[in-house]
């Protein structure tokens, strides 16, 4: 019988893989002990996160190893970028599925490699198993802030204003054109590996985030739809929000797609896979916000008010509510 999968050992996996990736860090020990050690600066708190990665549910099984372990990276970068955290190293945990062979592994570690390179962070330890299933990949991030000016999702007031960075749907557009679900020729091919880019590839919204401390009164990043976080931020704030579908931000690909078919916007506010950030800052700061997405060279949209109540209603151009048939992505 001939063996598939990785033929070397979990140790071998750890040694050749992993360690280099966290040569950087002296806290991680060479990933030669039972855990790590983060010495914290004072004056300065700790912001931790966890997502994971499933084959089949986030990513797709013919997906390059490299482009998985650096949306796993990104998806949690995202999530510290949302508090207004700058990285400061992470925890994996692997389980890789029978198929998965040495260049597999190393090819995913190769893509961390990439992105610890572009995001300035490095591996601190984590857990290597097999699974009879499929991948399952879950990643621990830690950042940093000075203390107490973490943003959070429960400050936003009625009269404000919701913004949210760079644009939404694309993802969710690249997942279609991925499976095939984009009507044929709906898209130049540039715009499809742009849209398909965005889904393999989050741009976690480190230096928005940073900046927006002291600035936005609630923050979040968008991965479920921007409708269904929206609706998380304005249970925890206490408050509704009236979405302006009009407003909302796309990119010069997705543009085509729903002016064929205007139906489609209220699936890219409900499709997720942004990782963008939605904030909420007082009327009063509108020209503060122009000049961060100037200095960030990143475009920040204002798409709507938050409004006393509860829940997220969504408007379009002529004014009528647009109901929608889920607000965005659940696992139940
Ligand atoms: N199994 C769990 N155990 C403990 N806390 C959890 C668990 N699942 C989620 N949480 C916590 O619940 C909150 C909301 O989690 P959620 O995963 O929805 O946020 P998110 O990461 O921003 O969204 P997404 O997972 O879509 O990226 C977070 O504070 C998260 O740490
Ligand atoms: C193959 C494939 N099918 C569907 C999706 C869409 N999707 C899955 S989970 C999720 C929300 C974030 O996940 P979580 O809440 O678990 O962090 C979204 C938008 C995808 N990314 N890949
Ligand atoms: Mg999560
Ligand atoms: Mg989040
Ligand atoms: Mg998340």
């Amino acid at each position: 019988m001939t063996k598939t999968g990785s033929t070397s050992g979990e140790f071998d996996i750890i040694r050749q893989a992993f360690a280099p990736l966290a040569s950087a860090m002296p806290g991680a020990l060479d990933l030669l002990d039972d855990a790590a050690l983060l010495d914290v600066p004072a004056g300065e708190q700790l912001v931790l996160t966890k997502d994971a990665l499933v084959a089949g549910v986030h990513f797709l099984e013919t997906d390059a190893p490299d482009l998985v372990a650096r949306k796993l990276l990104r998806t949690n970068l995202s999530d510290l970028a949302a508090m207004g955290a700058a990285p400061a190293g992470y925890l994996l945990a692997t389980a890789w599925s029978p198929d998965c062979d040495d260049a597999w592994i190393q090819r995913f570690a190769d893509g961390l490699r990439q992105d610890q390179e572009e995001f300035g962070i490095a591996l601190l330890g984590g857990d290597t198993v097999k699974t009879p299933g499929p991948k399952t990949f879950t990643l621990t991030a830690l950042g940093r802030v000075p203390r107490g000016t973490a943003l959070r999702r429960g400050g936003a007031t009625a009269g404000e204003t919701v913004y949210v960075s760079g644009t939404i749907g694309d993802g969710f557009l690249g997942l279609m054109s991925l499976t095939g679900k984009l009507p044929a020729g709906a898209v130049s091919k540039t715009d499809a590996e742009y849209l398909e880019g965005r889904y393999h590839l989050p741009r976690p919204r480190l230096a928005l985030g940073q900046r927006l401390r002291n600035v936005a009164s609630a923050c979040l990043d968008v991965s479920d739809g921007l409708v269904a976080d929206l609706g998380h931020l304005s249970e925890v704030s206490g408050v509704g929000i009236n979405l302006y579908l009009d407003q909302v931000p796309l990119s010069d690909a997705a543009r085509p797609l729903t002016e064929a078919d205007p139906a489609l916007v209220a699936r890219l506010v409900t499709g997720g896979d942004d990782y963008e950030l939605a904030f909420t800052a007082p009327a009063d700061l509108a020209g503060e916000i122009e000049a961060i997405s100037s200095e960030l060279n990143l475009s920040i949209t204002a798409v709507g008010t938050v409004v006393e109540g509860a829940g997220v209603r969504g408007f379009d151009k002529s004014g009528a509510e647009v109901v929608f048939d889920r607000a965005g992505w659940t696992h139940f």
